[in-house]
């Protein structure tokens, strides 16, 4: 596992452009190389932020979108099309502003789906479908996820993946269902942290001074059980990319402030 690397910004703003500029060379690189990229999305204002800031970005054209496979790291347990589903807001931001393959979207399950009120069909149901496509030299049950983005909450959730619950601590499993989740809705899917340590790079975003705690704990060598987005890494490469707030609490010998 790689150890984090940090790229601060000046605000959330550029952020969100230098992040989506960074996604566009992963993609267009990983299909040069391997013909199709792999790249899971995650829910949340910074990641909405960024599916935004690549749909006004001129360079999006370079990615061949109907060579890209989209999965998600989490998802809010509601009913199809409701405004809360992190795909709600991502097809809302920029998947429906691009031709992709719809058969290359991978949407978690919602609970008006075929498993009506049972989140861990569902959640074993979309780790089935990651095992399916799952090629030789893959990694932990998932396919190769070139880039995995992860929202950093302040409380230091990644995913659906929240302080102390049952899901941080899970070593088996690619996905689970999550129950009595702090923030609402209580019932969501979740990628595991094995499943999320499978993926080349890892970025997690931050932005906003709401995120600079989490920011300051997960980087201070909290554990991940207390601090999920601590066991948050990539097997090549671990990214944490702020904004100057969210960096703004960060011990100096990792991100020294201006006015220090
Ligand atoms: O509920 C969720 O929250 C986190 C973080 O969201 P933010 O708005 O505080 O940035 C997000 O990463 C996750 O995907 C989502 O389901």
């Amino acid at each position: 596992m790689s150890a984090p690397q940090l790229v601060v910004h000046r605000d959330k703003e550029l952020m969100a452009e230098a992040a989506a500029a960074r996604l566009i060379t992963r993609i267009v690189d990983a299909q040069a190389a391997r013909g199709s990229a792999s790249v899971v999305l995650t829910g949340g204002r910074n990641g909405n932020g960024l599916l935004a800031a690549l749909r006004a970005a001129p360079a999006r054209d370079a990615i061949d979108w109907s060579r890209l496979d989209l999965w998600w790291g989490d998802e809010r347990y509601l009913p199809e099309g409701d405004p809360e589903r992190n795909v709600t807001q991502a097809r809302e931001a920029l998947l429906d502003s691009v031709p992709l393959d719809p058969a290359r979207v991978h949407a978690m399950p919602a609970s008006d789906g075929p498993y009506g009120s049972d989140v861990e069909a569902a959640a074993e149901a979309y780790a089935a479908e990651l095992a399916a496509a799952v090629a030789p030299g893959d990694h932990g049950g998932v396919p190769t996820f070139d880039v995995l983005m992860l929202g950093v909450g302040p409380d230091t959730h990644v995913a659906s993946l929240f302080p102390e619950l049952p899901a941080v601590r899970e070593t088996e499993r690619t996905v689970v269902g999550v129950h009595g989740a702090p923030k609402p809705p209580p019932t969501r899917i979740s990628l595991t942290l094995p499943a999320i340590r499978a993926a080349k790079e890892v970025w997690l975003l931050a932005a906003g001074a709401d995120k600079a705690k989490a920011a300051a704990i997960a980087l201070s060598g909290a554990g991940e059980v207390q601090a999920p987005a601590a066991g948050a890494r990539g097997r090549a490469r671990t990214l944490w990319l702020l904004d100057a707030a969210a960096a703004a609490e960060l011990p100096r010998s990792l991100y020294p402030p201006a006015s220090a």
